[in-house]
């Protein structure tokens, strides 16, 4: 039994190479010994646990410190600064732009999170970037959304093998990523230093949830913090391995596959007492084209079908509110 197997069959995180289907390799991994194993443990770890980690993805670490360092400079801009750049005042995507601290609960029986982040989510020329003292954050979030992208399209990919059906299945339900049909978004997370004595009861950094769409990858700064909840109903930690991607299912793609593939609900502690130190990731929520129909891919329509656009927009308004 191998390191991944054994991690999933104890309802901890397995590890999986993912190098056989790289980003900078072959556009079609080559069928072969390597590929099969990736398939399997790609599947072992998403029904048993819904969460893995990628190693060997071609995006490396270098590159997720330069967009957190770079996200960094923006975050501790004034919020006077930031404020022009608000979700919500977009008119052309409702999903783009800053979200300040405590405005959103992900659990909504906590306080505000304790966490602010920006949303890339559309990639059009004619939007308004900050620039003032962040020159670089426009063209280096925009290059992240797109290796995010591609490495999001193996993995799906992938994922469909390892289910045994057809390969692009998922790929021709994410054809527009990046384009203004497609909601799918990089969203730089901060979470502020702590301080202990300004804590409301029950707060945390971010709340319990499951994210909404089809797959996410994350970076974390090397903190840690997070948890994730197992199948055996424990909070377990999921602490950041350097140069590796943590890939987690989110809800539509559980409907999707009919429970097959988990969707684990998660959460970001407080630091312990004391520790004053900032936390940094960067989240690729990865979500079908608007007007697909997700109907159960095993035809058992466990779940009626859904129009991916109205699903999405029901969670949002759950999380924010009406907006
Ligand atoms: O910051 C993290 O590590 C996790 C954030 C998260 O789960 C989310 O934004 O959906
Ligand atoms: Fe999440």
């Amino acid at each position: 039994m191998d390191a991944a197997d054994r991690g999933a069959r104890h309802g901890t995180i397995p590890i999986v190479d993912f190098d056989a289907y790289r980003l900078g390799g072959a556009d079609d991994a080559v069928p072969g010994e390597r590929l099969q194993e990736l398939r399997e443990e790609v599947r072992r770890a998403f029904t048993e646990v819904g969460f893995v980690y990628l190693k060997n993805t071609g995006i490396e670490q270098d590159e997720v410190d330069h967009v957190m360092a770079v996200s960094k400079k923006f975050f501790q801009l004034p919020a006077e600064e930031k404020r022009p750049f608000s979700r919500g005042s977009y008119s052309n995507s409702v999903n783009h732009g800053w979200v300040s601290l405590e405005r959103e609960s992900l659990n909504p029986r906590r306080p505000g999170d304790l966490k602010e982040a920006f949303n890339t989510t559309s990639l059009r020329e004619d939007i308004e970037w900050p620039s003032d003292g962040v020159d670089d954050f426009r063209a280096t979030l925009v290059t992240f959304y797109k290796r995010c992208m591609k490495l999001s399209l193996r993995v799906l990919r992938v994922m469909a093998l390892s289910l045994g059906i057809d390969p692009d299945v998922f790929l021709k339900a994410h054809r527009q990523i990046g384009c203004e049909e497609n909601g799918s978004t990089l969203r730089s997370l901060y979470y502020p230093p702590v301080k202990s004595e300004r804590v409301k009861e029950d707060q945390i950094r971010c709340g319990e949830h499951s994210d909404y769409g089809s797959i996410t990858l994350l970076f974390q700064s090397r903190e840690g913090g997070l948890q994730v909840l197992n199948r055996k109903g424990k909070f377990i930690s999921a602490p950041s391995i350097s140069g590796t991607v943590l890939v987690n299912i989110a809800d539509l793609m559980q409907r999707w596959t009919s429970d097959v593939f988990v969707s684990a609900i998660h959460r970001v502690l407080l630091p312990p007492g004391g520790d004053s130190r900032t936390r940094q990731s960067l989240a690729f929520f990865v979500q079908p084209d608007d007007n697909v129909m997700i109907t159960c891919v095993d035809e058992s329509n466990k779940y009626p079908p859904v129009k991916c656009v109205d699903y999405l927009q029901s969670r949002f308004s759950d999380t924010y509110g009406r907006n």
